[in-house]
């Protein structure tokens, strides 16, 4: 079966537990099979899934370089990877996501289960690189990057920039170069909240449908070009936070580095719905989980999308796969 679908062109992702993945790797014959196999374990919780996930679209190379497999002539220098990884992230369940609250730019923090979604995601994504870090300037985003990173491998110190004032930004400098190469920037940036929800703010979502109506809400809530009371539309969202990724976030990923965003619903919505090339009508069934990351690659100005990540590899060769979350969104 791996030959046939290798043969078709296909990428095929086998996850296996490690000993059967070697078993099955000592009889594939890697050179005519463009099969990658991992083993789909998660480095902390120990679960293991077994699983086949074809994937089409071209193979990546964003490898941890200090897992890189052997090329077999006993060569194990890191290959430089040509690729950058985008990871965004929606923040954990917040107070007001627990409410059902509206909460547009108020500045609410997460729940305890916000704070174990966003541990979750940090094991999922625990050995994917990442150089610098971008959140929004609410709460809620940076709790999310900040505690996902307590799970990453290589144990780097996210520092949060403050350049605000020049004070600010003399009174936080580091004066070791030794310990700024064991820091990750975190950028923190308005242009990144959630789209202002006007006159919403603070009202409950269900008695706002049984007030307004469930489509009129629907319509606030998910198009494109129609704003809530005095609200932002999506589309003045992105205006934004589409702006701020393309002006802030792609030169890093131009330069190589592996960007992480966390940001929210909305500003990430409009974000997707530039990567992905989505219509004013897509949009519209794009809905977000909170705490679940969301892998792109970057290579040659293009992005990639590769799903979410379903748990660190051993083999650091990423295992992901497109999740749906029904109906007709994905996450
Ligand atoms: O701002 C909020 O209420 C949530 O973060 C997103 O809300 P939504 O799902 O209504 O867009």
């Amino acid at each position: 079966f791996l030959r046939m679908a290798a043969a078709t062109s296909h990428n095929v992702i086998v996850s296996a537990q490690s000993h059967r993945w070697n078993s099955k790797n000592s009889r594939l014959d890697r050179r005519t099979a463009n099969v990658r196999l991992v083993s789909v374990g998660s480095c902390c919780s120990g679960n293991r899934k077994l699983g086949l996930v074809c994937a089409s679209g071209s193979q990546s190379s964003v490898i941890d370089p200090v897992h890189l497999p052997s090329n077999g002539k006993g060569d194990h220098s890191p290959k430089k990877s040509s690729e950058s990884s985008l990871i965004l992230i929606r923040h954990g369940e917040s107070m007001w996501n627990e409410k059902n609250l509206f909460t547009g730019c108020v500045d609410v923090p997460l729940t305890p289960k916000g704070v174990d979604e966003a541990i979750e995601a940090g094991k999922r994504i625990c050995n994917i690189p990442i150089d610098v870090i971008f959140t929004s300037a609410m709460i809620r985003s940076q709790m999310t990057a900040m505690l996902a990173m307590m799970q990453h491998r290589r144990k780097k110190v996210p520092i949060i920039t403050h350049k605000e004032s020049e004070q600010a930004q003399s009174w936080s400098k580091i004066y070791s170069e030794d310990t700024k190469e064991q820091s990750i920037p975190v950028i923190t940036a308005w242009q990144l909240n959630e789209r202002m929800y006007g006159e919403l703010q603070g009202l409950n979502k269900q008695e706002t449908a049984d007030r307004f109506g469930k489509e009129q809400v629907h319509e606030w809530r998910r198009s494109y070009d129609t704003p809530p009371p005095n609200g932002e539309s999506l589309e003045m969202c992105a205006d934004r936070a589409v702006s701020y990724f393309k002006d802030q976030v792609v030169p890093h990923l131009t330069a190589g580095k592996h960007v992480m965003v966390a940001a929210h619903a909305n500003s990430l919505r409009s974000i997707i719905m530039h990567l992905d090339k989505l219509t004013s009508q897509e949009v519209i069934s794009l809905e977000l989980s909170t705490g679940i990351p969301m892998l792109y690659i970057f290579k040659e100005g293009e992005f990639i999308r590769r799903g979410s990540p379903v748990g660190p590899s051993e083999a650091s060769v990423y295992a992901y796969t497109r999740v749906y979350n029904c109906p007709g969104g994905w996450i």
